[in-house]
């Protein structure tokens, strides 16, 4: 018999409900701080540790291989589902940012399963020990979560937020100068609801990772910061809840940021650490695929434009001009697919029609560094 929470007693609450329509759910949900503050307290009475894996929903297996992962170095694992609407900037894609909490909950019930069932022979020591699962799907309201004021998304807006500058002013910033601040804020407040021992971030957001581990730092959380790797659809594009939006002729052009971070690499692999080299390679592709798309029809491209490629250093992320192969370096990239020109009769536009711009990131760590 596995050690789960579900032996444990659990204070019950008006604010819990079950999940899914199983008798016996596999977790609880909680909307309200005070009841999983309780479950936390009985968590930590009995010895057992807890993986936080953050999310806005729309999970995909980015999101599962988080909570996998959490579930091997833990023995409960809590996910929050939650749209903080003080990441997105005025004009970004808040009210239409995908919402699906129905196959959110399936999708959750079957990864318990899933880790219920694994064989013993197939885990290793470390999993074998902890052999988590998922406690607690934590789904608060924007009351519970913004308890004071309304949130807002206006940079000079009243509020009590967190700032992590410079990091939060470069790339990512630099196009979206509110989101670092609603991504610190709102992870610093669902750290104090879980205080969990184990924090687990994508890769894929690479950005972020380092902001969160710059905010634990700085404001001696006791957690760990965790990040796992980007899980990438198979075509190498990487899985991200707005790809939905997409279709098929912009998801096929979207390749190309994945196409120019490789050419950068592929150049760093045959020993050319100088920035202009292999930013200029990731250059070339992005201008050949544009130049291509361009001499097609509007019913058969799809435009896009290239809103950063980086090079820098794993910890500041400051723009380096050449590769220290002790430190490493990050690539990173953003690229804006613009909507669709003229959608064909019956063409798989993707969510939204294609009336959309959509933003694309990714990245690659070059040599063992840590962010
Ligand atoms: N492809 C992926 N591989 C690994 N982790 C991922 C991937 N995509 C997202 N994550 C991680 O999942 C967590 C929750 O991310 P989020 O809910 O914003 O999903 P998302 O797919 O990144 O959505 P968005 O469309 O907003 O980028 C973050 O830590 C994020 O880095
Ligand atoms: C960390 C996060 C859940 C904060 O809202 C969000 O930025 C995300 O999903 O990456
Ligand atoms: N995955 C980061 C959340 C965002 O883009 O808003």
């Amino acid at each position: 018999m596995l050690p789960w929470t579900r032996s444990l007693s659990i204070v019950t609450s008006s604010s819990i409900t079950n999940a899914g329509r199983r008798s016996q759910p596999s977790f609880q949900i909680f909307r309200d701080v005070p009841p999983l503050r309780r479950l936390r307290h009985q968590l930590l009475l009995a010895n057992r540790t807890v993986g936080f894996v953050p999310t806005m929903g729309a999970l995909h297996e980015g999101h599962l291989s988080l909570i996998r992962q959490a579930a091997a170095e833990n023995t409960d694992v809590v996910v929050s589902i939650y749209v903080n609407p003080t990441q997105f900037g005025v004009n970004e894609d808040l009210s239409s940012y995908p919402r699906t909490w129905e196959s959110d909950l399936e999708k959750l019930e079957n990864l318990n399963n899933e880790l219920e069932n694994r064989p013993g022979k197939e885990r290793t020591e470390t999993e074998f020990k902890s052999a988590g699962r998922i406690a607690a799907v934590l789904a608060p309201t924007t009351k519970v979560m913004y308890p004071a004021l309304p949130p807002t998304s206006e940079l000079n807006g009243d509020g009590s937020f967190l700032t992590i500058t410079p990091l939060a002013r470069k790339l990512e910033g630099a196009s979206r100068p509110v989101f670092f601040r609603g991504v610190a804020t709102v992870c610093m407040k669902l750290f104090n609801i879980v205080t969990p021992d184990r924090v687990y971030f994508g890769q894929k957001d690479i950005q972020q990772c380092a902001v969160i581990k710059r905010m634990v730092k700085d404001f001696l959380i006791d957690t760990e910061v965790r990040i796992g790797p980007t899980v990438r659809e198979s075509d190498g594009l990487a899985m991200s809840s707005r790809n939905v939006y997409l279709g098929t002729r912009r998801r096929a052009v979207g390749l190309v940021l994945l196409k120019a971070l490789k050419a950068a690499e592929a150049a760093f692999m045959c020993g050319e650490y100088e920035r202009t080299t292999m930013l200029g390679a990731a250059k070339l592709v992005t201008e050949q695929i544009l130049t291509e798309q361009k001499a097609l029809a509007p019913s058969q491209r799809a435009l896009f434009e290239v809103d950063y490629i980086s090079l820098a250093n794993p910890g500041s992320l400051d723009e380096i001009d050449s590769v220290n192969p002790a430190t490493g370096a990050i690539l990173s990239g953003a690229i804006k697919m613009f909507p669709l020109e003229d959608p064909r009769p019956a063409e798989d536009c993707g969510l939204g029609s294609g009336a959309t711009a959509v933003r694309l990131i990714d990245n690659i760590i070059l040599k063992q560094s840590s962010v």
